[in-house]
């Protein structure tokens, strides 16, 4: 279980603000970060990663602060950055690359360990039956998932998102959500992970934070993620359904609500 804590975080592009003063605190919870594109949700997550210098404000991890890149923050983006060339079994161990020097990884001499928490993190989403498949040759789902446990085996005390699911089908996207949520409950891990479906994020969400012109709008609980908070973020967006169904989403004890009944909700 770990605690990430983001105190007054701004961060300024020349004259570009593109976050101000965000707060929050969370703690062994999936969440998610909503906001239209450009509200700032991947420069949050590349501050907390230390892949961006925050302009002013800090972030704690277990309350240490923290700067610059975090070899125990796992961050799993868009395009995954694999290796196309490799199997799943080498990209996933390449996630151990943080705590073995370069020479051993590049002649394979991770330890037995990382190659046991390779194989589990495979299985964690789904694919330890295709670790010695190529990654070109599989589906974009399935390279997102391994990327997710690639992510895995670094072993993070933090999981980070960005858009994971943006270049994917409704229903890929869904296996890729669930695997990545089970591998956030299973590893014990925080995860922050931004999303453009206000469906999706419904669905597998514990709580939304909702950023608008790099402002925090909102710091909602699932059940709470009404579609005047969604319209506050977005504008009109036909969100009907989620303020009728909102308790029971996304909840592992339940089964949560079928992506397919909230997605014919909003279009309706
Ligand atoms: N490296 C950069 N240099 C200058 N401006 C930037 C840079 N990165 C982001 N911005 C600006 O900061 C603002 C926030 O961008 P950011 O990428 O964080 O938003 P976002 O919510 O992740 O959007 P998207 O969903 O489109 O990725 C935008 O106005 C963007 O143009």
């Amino acid at each position: 279980m770990s605690t990430l804590k983001v105190e007054n975080l701004s961060k300024q592009y020349g004259d570009v603000t593109a976050l101000e003063d965000v707060s929050f605190e969370i703690e062994d919870e999936f969440v998610v970060l909503l906001g239209e594109s450009g509200a700032g949700k991947s420069t949050l997550l590349r501050c907390v990663n230390g892949l961006t210098e925050p302009t002013e404000g800090s972030i704690y991890l277990d309350n240490e602060e923290i700067s610059g890149s975090q070899t125990d923050v796992g961050m799993i983006f868009q395009q995954h950055n694999l290796v196309e060339g490799v199997s799943a079994y080498l990209n996933a161990l390449t996630g151990s690359l943080s705590r073995v020097s370069m020479l051993r990884s590049m002649l394979q001499w991770q330890s037995q360990e990382d190659k046991v928490r390779a194989l589990e993190a495979l299985e964690t989403v789904g694919l330890l039956e295709e670790s010695h498949q190529k990654v070109a040759q599989m589906s974009g789902g399935q390279q997102q998932r391994v990327g997710i446990a690639r992510a895995l085996v670094q072993d993070p005390r933090l999981l980070l998102a960005d858009e994971p699911v943006a270049s994917l089908d409704p229903s890929s996207a869904e296996t890729v959500m669930t695997y990545l949520r089970k591998a956030a409950k299973e590893h014990d891990v925080t995860a922050l992970v931004s999303l453009h479906q206000v469906n999706v994020a419904a669905h597998f969400g514990d709580r939304f934070i909702g950023l608008r012109e790099g402002q925090k709008l909102f710091d909602v609980g699932r059940g709470e993620l009404t579609p005047e908070l969604i319209d506050a973020l977005y504008g009109s967006v036909e969100t009907v359904s989620l303020a009728e169904q909102p308790s029971t989403v996304g909840n592992e004890q339940d089964e949560g609500v079928p992506l397919d009944d909230i997605e014919q909700g909003i279009e309706a």
